[in-house]
């Protein structure tokens, strides 16, 4: 969803033990990561992987030992804000989440990334799939940024040419127009040299469930007066 861009209806009851938690998930996130890369990359030979393989298989069924059943959906952060921890673009729990980190700027936002090689496409090239998933993510969190958060209605993408791997990458997303629930946005990928290496024009749509839950944005920090009777955002539809 966002980064943090809303603030939880829900009070939290102990936000030192749940950043306590929170640090503990992200460094087995970014661990796992490592894992992730390294499986990709690794040239040891069978006795050594299957090794390894035994050895993860027990991690992971430490991991389920106590684990959700499904999907974890948006929650409430030790510090008060609404986020997806399994965006797989920006998801603090997520091993696979590059992450993106957004920072405001004018008109949008903006977001340096690089992507390493569990993200192949093209030999040496960023797959196009993950090149349109991080101007999905980057173009509404822009429209987020709005006070709407929005789902993608359209995603249209023009690869102008390859999208290097391990390069430090730029990807800013701004919105052009507003017209109700409806916000489109445009941005674009640029590579160290400055070239624009993808970029796409997207509409977001607040779709009918959230415009009744989330009631009236009431600025552009993404804070929602809830309709009467209400107490807060449904974290599915
Ligand atoms: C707490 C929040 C969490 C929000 C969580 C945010 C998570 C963001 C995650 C990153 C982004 C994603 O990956 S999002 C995942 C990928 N996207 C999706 O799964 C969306 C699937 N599609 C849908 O759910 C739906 O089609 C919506 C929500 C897009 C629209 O449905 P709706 O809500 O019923 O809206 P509806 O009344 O039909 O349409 C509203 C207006 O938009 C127009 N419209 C509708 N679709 C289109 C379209 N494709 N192209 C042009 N225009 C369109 C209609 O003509 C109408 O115009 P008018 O008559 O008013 O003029």
């Amino acid at each position: 969803m966002t980064d943090g861009t809303f603030v939880s209806p829900y009070p939290v009851e102990d936000p030192q033990s749940l950043a306590e938690l929170e640090r503990a998930q992200g460094d087995l996130a970014r661990a796992v990561g490592r894992l992730v890369d390294a499986t990709v990359r690794t040239r040891q030979e069978r006795p050594v992987l299957d090794e390894v393989t035994a050895r993860v298989d027990t991690l992971v069924e430490r991991l389920l030992e106590q684990a959700q059943e499904g999907p974890l959906g948006i929650e409430t952060s030790s510090d008060g804000r609404l986020r997806d921890h399994a965006n797989p673009m920006l998801g603090m729990r997520n091993p696979i989440a590059p992450p993106l980190v957004m920072t405001d700027d004018e008109g949008g936002v903006t977001c340096t990334f690089s992507l390493g090689a569990a993200y192949e496409g093209p030999p040496g090239c960023v797959h196009g799939g993950f090149v349109a998933a991080v101007l999905d993510q980057v173009l509404g969190t822009a429209a987020a940024r709005r006070g709407v958060p929005g789902l993608t209605a359209y995603l249209n993408t023009t690869y102008r040419r390859p999208t290097l791997l391990g390069t430090d990458l730029v990807c800013r997303g701004r919105i052009d127009r507003v017209d109700g629930w409806k916000i489109f946005a445009s941005g674009e990928i640029v590579d160290p040299q400055g070239e624009v290496t993808a970029e796409a024009e997207a509409l977001f749509i607040v779709p009918r469930w959230a415009r009744e839950h989330l009631g009236t944005p009431t600025g552009d920090a993404g804070d929602f007066a809830p309709p009467a009777g209400e107490t807060g955002v449904s974290p599915t539809p």
